[in-house]
This record gives C-alpha cells, structure tokens and sequence, in this order.
C-alpha cells in the first residue's frame, strides 16, 4: 500500500462525481460515545448542498446501522449503506439488509458481561453486528480485542477493527463492495466515484474508488493508504465541501 505524501483534493474534482462519504471521523468528530453524536444544522445545509450540486449522487457509508444515520440526518432522504456495507437503503425507498448471523445473541451476552466488569466499556447492539467500545477504557483493549476474536472464531463472525472499538458483524461485505453496488445504478454510470473517509476500515472503499476510475481522500494523518489525497481532518474536509460545492459561509 502507498504511503506518500498525498495532496488536498483539488476545488474540481465533485465536477461529474458520485460522492460517498463516511460518516464518524469524517463528516463528525469521534466522541466517547457513538450516542454522542449529532448532526448539526452546518452538517445538514452542507448534505443539502451536495445532493443539489451532485443531482442525488451522494451517499453515506457507514459502519453504524443505515436506521441510525437515517435518524440522525432527518429528512434529507439520501442513500445510506449502514453496517459496513451490509444495509442498503436507497433514497428512492429500496431496502437490501442481510439476514442476522446466527451466534450474536451468545457474542453480544459475552460482550455485556465483560462490559459489566469493565469501567467504561460499552456494548453497541447493531442490527447486523455486535461492538466492543474501549475508549473510555482504553486498558482493556487487549480483554476486548480477544474476546472479539474467540467470538467470532466460535460463531463464524467477520471481525471488524474499528477506532477504539471492535466488532463482530455478518460477513459478506465491506465498503469496497458497496460502493461496487451504489456504482451500478444507472444514474451513477459513467460518473467518477469519490470516497471520503478516516479509518482503515475505509481502505476497501478507497480501493474500489481508484479501481472504478476515481480517488479517494483520506481524512486525518498521513499513512500507507490507497486512498488519492488527503484532508488533515473532519474540519478540513466540511471547509473543503463547502468551498467544493460552492456552499462556504
Ligand atoms: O464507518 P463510520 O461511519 O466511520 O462508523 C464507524 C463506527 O463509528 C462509531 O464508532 C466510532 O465513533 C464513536 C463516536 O464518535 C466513538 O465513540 C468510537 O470510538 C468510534 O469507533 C459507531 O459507534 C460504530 O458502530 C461504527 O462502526
């Protein structure tokens, strides 16, 4: 995997995009809590102003339940893939969700029983997925990352790094693959796929964006990355979709 120095995007590249965006470390700060999250009327003018510069093609990609950020973003009715890939729902109403992998109701009672011994530590019950959250315990990250393991050993789950966290989710997927499956819409065809995004967990969709013809831009510090350019952080990438979209206050 590359690790250059990659340069800031530059102020054309939504001109015949399809945008896909990340939604925690990229359009919001991380918080010590996923339910500490919202989105705030910035957040909301700027997807306003995405969906009208890029007639609709835009979407989130999250590894958090499609459901959620539907809830979070209100009525702003764009596509959302949730759960890493796994949950497609489209803004013109259809719905993909895979089936809940058999063996997360035993991941998740083992994951609440080390929570429940655990200062700080949260349990996050996905639709298609189970997490581990040690950022406000940060000295149990190795009980955690090897209670996720042995889970997903014994139940034949995917395993999912995340920052500060980990899950157990069904496999199958990953946003890579999604963003294959947003790309073959007929409305999206013969566009150049963009991707946004902070985690390794971004790394299949940066992957998939390059493959496709277009790039993908890395929000945060410089590392081995496929992703094209690179935004130092979720400020930096809300003021350059601003300024890119032409919606700069
Ligand atoms: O793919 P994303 O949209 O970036 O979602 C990845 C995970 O985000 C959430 O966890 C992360 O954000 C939390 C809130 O800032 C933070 O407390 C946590 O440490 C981060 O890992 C979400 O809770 C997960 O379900 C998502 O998979």
């Amino acid at each position: 995997m590359p690790h250059a120095t990659l340069p800031p995007p530059p102020a054309d590249l939504l001109d015949g995009a399809s945008l896909f965006l990340d939604f925690d470390g990229t359009l919001v700060e991380l918080a010590d809590r996923p339910d500490a999250v919202a989105v705030d009327d910035r957040l909301h003018a700027l997807m306003r102003s995405l969906a009208a510069r890029l007639d609709g093609r835009v979407a989130i990609v999250s590894g958090r339940p499609a459901e959620q950020i539907h809830a979070l973003f209100g009525s702003e009715g764009m596509t959302v893939v949730g759960s890493h890939g796994m949950e497609f729902r489209w803004n013109d109403g259809r719905v993909r969700v895979a089936d809940r992998p058999e063996g997360m109701a035993q991941a998740l009672a083992a994951m609440h029983a080390l929570a429940d011994r655990t200062p700080g530590m949260l349990v996050e019950d996905k639709p298609l997925g189970a997490a581990l959250h040690f950022r406000m315990a940060p000295d149990a990250e190795e009980a955690a990352q090897a209670l996720a393991s042995e889970m997903a050993a014994r139940h034949n789950l995917h395993l999912q790094p995340g920052k500060m966290m980990v899950e157990v989710r069904a496999g199958g997927g990953d946003k890579g693959a999604a963003i294959r499956t947003l790309m073959a819409e007929p409305e999206l065809a013969s566009t150049r796929p963009l991707f946004m995004g902070d985690d390794h967990t971004d790394e299949p969709g940066f992957e998939a964006v390059a493959a496709l013809g277009g790039a993908g831009i890395l929000v945060g510090a410089s590392r081995p990355t496929d992703a094209t350019y690179r935004l130092n952080d979720v400020q930096a990438t809300l003021a350059w979709l601003e300024a890119a979209c032409g919606s700069a206050a």
